[in-house]
């Protein structure tokens, strides 16, 4: 996890640096920055010779981009800088980028305009930073189109042109970038983005105005020591209720993960007992809840069915006083009736969700999901509830504190996957972690196991559980 920041943070650290170190230092240490990024990108290629295209704004981003085409232009690239608004550019920026040697083109109706994209090996979008909201004004959007066509390296200066600095929104089209070099401290719209990101501090001092951070040194902690361990009671059990005769292999999964990542003790209770057993002797399993003994978390809902046998179990379950993880068919049972997440909210208990968009939605209809961020935090303010949206950036919301993961891969998006998050999850809220950090250190987790799995040549949720510790 990485602390983030809203733009209105990032402004007030600026202005302390801007006194401090003026603006030309900023933004020459800002432009250093995106030519280092653009020059990693052009490795492979020989860098005298090779074609740097800017698009610049009219703005500092803009400046931004000038200042690093200058830094190209000196290590011998040829780099050509297409003016958005020519009415409106940094001049100093541009004064300098034309004495290094720098070429303007200005205007689309030129007709190299197609060759100019065509051939740059390196593409920097500086139309607009932090400074505008998206959707981007036609005449920028036509150039994002025209760069995102290209095979081009493409870096972003701060934020992709086009997506919303502090929500991730990107109501039109926005710049498809490979590297985003971001300056002073991660816009919060920049968690959600795919490609790789860069922090270059460039003197700004955003400690006082974290948002969203998580720490990693959290997480040995909340695995155990066995060493010492006092008996298998001793840092919490878990009990499982998932599974049908429709869906054994969720039942498998979710109590498969929880064994594999914290392997005191582990309850099922459910119709799919036996093969609990089977797959797991370390498990104890049972046929119904109510037989299922003291846990000191639960997780609800895999594979489970939507059937009244599957809402009788729910039901048992959301009245334990204990932490309670829903997922899947118990999320699409909860939609359906919301007074079950109401009478735990009443009494102050702990709840956690982790919903698919497809779940989302059904149980917050009216909460706009291009904008995950904001539709996550608001779900877990109405629903008490610690909510984890899945998905290609899992976005994890207490309401207070919000923390978007970044790691995982593709095929996480996979049958059965969401069966080990749940278990490993519901694992780690069994040790009395606080919900927030336990749910997000297990989509942390998972998505680590994800990425060794696919780095090892392997897919397929059950074998999640070897990559999990
Ligand atoms: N934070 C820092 O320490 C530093 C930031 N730098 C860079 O500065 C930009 C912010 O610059 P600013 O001049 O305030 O605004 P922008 O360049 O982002 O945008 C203004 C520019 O955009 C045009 N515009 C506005 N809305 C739209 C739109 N919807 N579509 C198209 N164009 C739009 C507007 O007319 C202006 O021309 C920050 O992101 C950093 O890159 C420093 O240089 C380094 C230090
Ligand atoms: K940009």
């Amino acid at each position: 996890m990485i602390s983030a920041y809203t733009v209105a943070g990032v402004l007030r650290a600026e202005s302390v640096a801007l006194q401090r170190h003026g603006p030309t230092v900023l933004m020459y240490r800002a432009a250093f920055a995106v030519a280092q990024a653009a020059l990693a990108g052009l490795s492979g290629h020989l860098i005298p010779g090779s074609r740097a295209l800017l698009l610049v704004g009219g703005g500092n981003n803009g400046g931004d981009a000038l200042v690093a085409g200058t830094i190209l232009r000196r290590r011998g690239v040829a780099v050509t800088a297409f003016l958005a608004n020519p009415k409106q550019v940094h001049e100093a920026a541009l004064a300098q980028f034309l004495k290094a040697g720098g070429r303007v083109v200005v205007g689309m109706e030129n007709t190299s305009v197609a060759t100019l994209f065509g051939r740059a090996d390196v593409i920097i979008d500086g139309l607009v930073g932090i400074g505008a909201t998206p959707p981007l004004r036609p005449a920028a959007a036509a150039l994002v189109e025209l760069a995102n066509a290209t095979s081009a390296y493409k870096v972003a200066v701060d934020i992709p042109s086009g997506v919303h600095p502090d929500t991730g929104a990107a109501p039109g089209v926005s710049f498809a970038a490979d590297v985003t070099v971001t300056f002073g401290g991660v816009k919060t719209g920049l968690l959600a983005q795919p490609g790789e990101l860069v922090l270059a501090a460039v003197g700004m001092d955003v400690s006082a105005e974290a948002v969203d951070a998580c720490s990693l040194t959290e997480i040995p902690g909340l695995l155990g020591d066995p060493g010492t361990r006092a008996d298998k009671y001793s840092d919490g059990v878990v009990c499982v209720v998932a599974g049908s005769t429709t869906y054994p292999g969720a039942a498998i999964l979710c109590v498969g993960a929880a064994v594999r990542l914290r392997p005191g003790m582990v309850r099922y209770a459910g119709p799919q007992a036996a093969e609990v057993v089977r797959h797991w002797p370390e498990a104890v399993a049972t046929g119904t809840v109510s037989g299922a003994g003291r846990s000191q978390a639960w997780v609800v809902g895999p594979g489970m069915g939507t059937d009244q046998d599957a809402l009788d179990r729910l039901t048992v379950v959301i009245d334990k006083p204990e932490p309670v993880l829903v997922d899947a068919d118990g999320l699409t049972l909860v939609s359906r009736h919301p007074h079950l997440l109401v009478s735990r909210q009443l009494r102050g208990r702990t709840t956690v969700l982790t919903p698919h968009e497809g779940e989302f939605a059904r149980l917050f209809p009216d909460l706009d999901l291009s904008d995950r961020l904001t539709a996550t935090r608001t779900a877990a303010l109405r629903s008490h509830a610690v909510v984890v949206l899945k998905g290609s950036a899992t976005i994890i919301s207490d309401g207070a504190h919000t923390f978007v993961n970044r790691t995982g891969c593709g095929w996480l998006a996979s049958a059965g996957t969401g069966d080990v998050l749940s278990g490993v999850i519901g694992s780690l809220l069994a040790t009395g972690a606080p919900p927030l950090t336990a749910a997000a250190a297990g989509v942390f987790l998972h998505g680590l196991a994800g990425e060794r799995l696919h780095a090892a040549g392997l897919a397929g949720a059950s074998q999640l559980w070897d990559h999990l510790r």
